[in-house]
């Protein structure tokens, strides 16, 4: 049994925006197959170029982990993660071929750029590493519930989607979250009421900034 931490009392304060943010209209309609093909060809696009700013980012709580935490376990998962975003990139652009959508000339929405503007302010050294672990693991956790949604009984996502599907909703990509967001609530265990206070807004930000990707996406173009 997982044992409930802040983490979990901060979901549910913020419930809401989770439950936009998880269970948001776009990754709705992929579950019940009404998704627009032209919204899928922009999220993929979007998201390869989101992907492309998240590499430096995980890189950079690579290196927090490995000097800012008491725990050598803590580098090993994050570790993992940049292993799996080496195979996400060539899958991406598998996937860019498949459906025709030439990343080369995929211009960054505005919700992009939000994004990958909070990475980078992300990565300065002011940011506290559980506030960074948390951020981590929210943005890693969008998308497994998301995207595990659209693989749960009763699913009519077309097929040729369930491979988005399967990256991020596969056990293993939930097993990896919960191990970060054991490492973020182990940190959050000791932290001070300053840091507690920024590490729930950040998490409140990443969701925030997940709904806003979303739609950009169902929006098309
Ligand atoms: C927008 C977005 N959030 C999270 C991930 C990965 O978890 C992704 N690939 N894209």
């Amino acid at each position: 049994m997982e044992k409930r931490g802040v983490i979990d009392t901060w979901i549910d304060k913020h419930r809401s925006i989770y439950t936009a943010a998880t269970r948001h209209a776009f990754v709705v309609s992929i579950r019940d197959g009404s998704v627009d093909l032209s919204s899928f060809r922009t999220w993929l696009g979007q998201d390869y170029l989101f992907v492309r700013r998240f590499v430096p980012f995980v890189a950079s709580v690579l290196i927090r982990a490995c000097k800012d935490s008491g725990e050598s376990s803590d580098m090993e998962v994050v570790l993992g993660g940049i292993a799996s975003l080496n195979d996400e990139i060539e899958w991406f652009k598998r996937e860019g071929s498949k459906w025709d959508v030439d990343f080369s000339t995929v211009v960054p929405q505005r919700a992009n750029q939000e994004y990958g503007r909070f990475l980078e302010d992300l990565m300065s050294s002011e940011v506290k590493y559980p506030v960074i672990m948390t951020a981590f693991w929210a943005i890693e956790a969008v998308y497994q519930e998301s995207f595990a949604h659209c693989l749960e009984d009763g699913n009519k996502t077309p097929v040729e989607l369930t491979g988005a599907c399967h990256r991020w909703g596969n056990d293993g990509f939930k097993q990896y979250c919960s191990s970060v967001k054991n490492i973020a609530e182990r940190c959050l265990e000791n932290a001070s009421g300053e840091v507690l206070g920024e590490a729930e807004d950040v998490l409140v930000r990443v969701l925030e900034l997940e709904v806003a990707f979303w739609e950009m996406s169902r929006g098309g173009q």
